[in-house]
């Protein structure tokens, strides 16, 4: 055990999945769990990520450890309204999506013992119900220390975080604001335009229906909760501003290729940024940091994973994941498996092959 007792507020996807991460690594002894919604706090309790539904302050009252775990916006309430029920030499952190004015108010009202935090890890999914114990496995988890931090409330904090399996980076406050900026913030602010945009036209509803991967992949985060992403773009307002310049900059630029029908100019965006895009390390997160997958096709027949899966297991290959990724009824359908070797990989296509069923590498 690293901490014997600590609070979580708000107990959402992130505060709840660390809740789960550490009570069933037993990393800490007793979490108590705040929340203004009491679905997610009774959810939290039941699947056992607190041990404990409490209210402040009471909630803070002898933590060692304090994980604020709510939108950005409510930092400063929060830390006002418990800091004169904190104990002395308790750890406060935060997983909030900015930063600069996060570590800030929190230096300001609690000192040298906050340490702000950032697993870059989530999901477009809000509250308990999309928690997961294995969220930070292999994400990178981020941490700002400032000239002013205290360096065992840093240790304790980057133990707990290493301890739940994510790689903790550190950073400044200012530099972490901008990073976040430009490959999330941005993205929502996009993915969220995108979606106004064709909402917008006169074809939009059907458009939206025929959507296949462009449109749903490009867009999967603008179903993300409200209330967080106001705060984000509110407290990391210059920096959105900022990278939106760029962002703006490469569109014109595009644009004004498309106007003149510029083939050549075309070809040569187009080519250096898919070749940027396929350097992008696959798999920085989940619960392992490279999969090697097959992609094997099989008919609609009951019974017909658990073959595949029985087949592997008398291999002695084993599955590190796997999904359905289309399904026809009657017919027959695609499914990913994972593997966490390029020889397990190699085995399973040999093994399938030779049993006649199509698969090829998935690349
Ligand atoms: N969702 C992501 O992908 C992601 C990833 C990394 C960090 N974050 C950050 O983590 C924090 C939580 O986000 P989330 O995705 O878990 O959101 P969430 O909506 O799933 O959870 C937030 C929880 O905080 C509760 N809450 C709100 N105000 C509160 C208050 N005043 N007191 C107590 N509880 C309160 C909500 O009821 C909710 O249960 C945010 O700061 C967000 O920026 C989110
Ligand atoms: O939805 C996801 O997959 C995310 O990881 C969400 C995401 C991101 O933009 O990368 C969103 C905000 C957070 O602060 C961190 C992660």
């Amino acid at each position: 055990m690293l901490i014997k007792s600590c609070a979580i507020i708000g107990v959402g996807l992130i505060g709840g999945s660390l809740g789960l991460a550490m009570s069933e690594r037993q990393l800490v002894g007793h979490i108590r769990g705040v929340d203004v919604n009491r679905e997610n706090l009774d959810m939290a309790l039941a699947a056992g990520a607190i041990h404990q539904a409490a209210a402040l302050p009471d909630a803070v009252t002898g933590a060692e450890l304090v994980i604020l775990a709510a939108p950005v916006g409510t930092t400063q309430e929060l830390l006002k309204s418990m800091k004169p029920f904190l104990k002395p030499g308790a750890v406060i952190t935060d997983v909030g999506s900015t930063k600069k004015s996060v570590v800030q108010q929190a230096e300001a009202l609690i000192g040298d013992r906050f340490v702000g935090g950032h697993p870059m890890t989530g999901a477009e999914t809000a509250g308990f119900s999309g928690a997961d114990p294995f969220l930070f496995e292999n994400a990178f988890y981020l941490l700002t220390p400032t000239a002013q931090t205290n360096n065992d409330a840093l240790e304790t904090v980057r133990r707990l975080v290493q301890a739940t399996g994510a790689v903790v980076m550190e950073m400044t406050p200012e530099e972490h604001d901008l990073i976040t900026a430009a490959i999330s913030h941005l993205p929502h602010f996009m993915a969220v335009s995108l979606v106004a945009a064709v909402a917008g036209m006169s074809i939009g509803d059907k458009a939206m229906a025929l959507a296949a991967g462009g449109f749903r992949d490009t867009t999967r985060i603008a179903a993300g909760s409200p209330p967080m992403w106001r705060d984000i773009f509110l407290s990391n307002r210059r920096q959105v501003l900022q990278t939106l310049e760029h962002l703006r900059g490469a569109m014109d630029e595009l644009e004004s290729a498309l106007r003149r029908q510029d083939a050549e100019k075309l070809m040569q965006i187009l080519s250096e940024t898919s070749a940027i895009r396929k350097k992008l390390p696959v798999k920085p997160k989940g619960y392992l940091p490279y999969i090697y997958e097959l992609v094997v096709t099989v008919p609609d027949r009951p019974g017909v994973i658990a073959g595949l899966a029985g087949m592997l297991g008398e291999a002695g290959i084993n599955i590190a994941e796997i999904e359905i990724l289309r399904a026809r009824e009657g017919y027959g359908g695609t499914i990913r498996i994972g593997f966490a070797t390029p020889d397990e990989q190699d085995r399973a296509m040999e093994l399938f092959q030779a049993r006649g069923i199509k698969c090829r590498r998935k690349v």
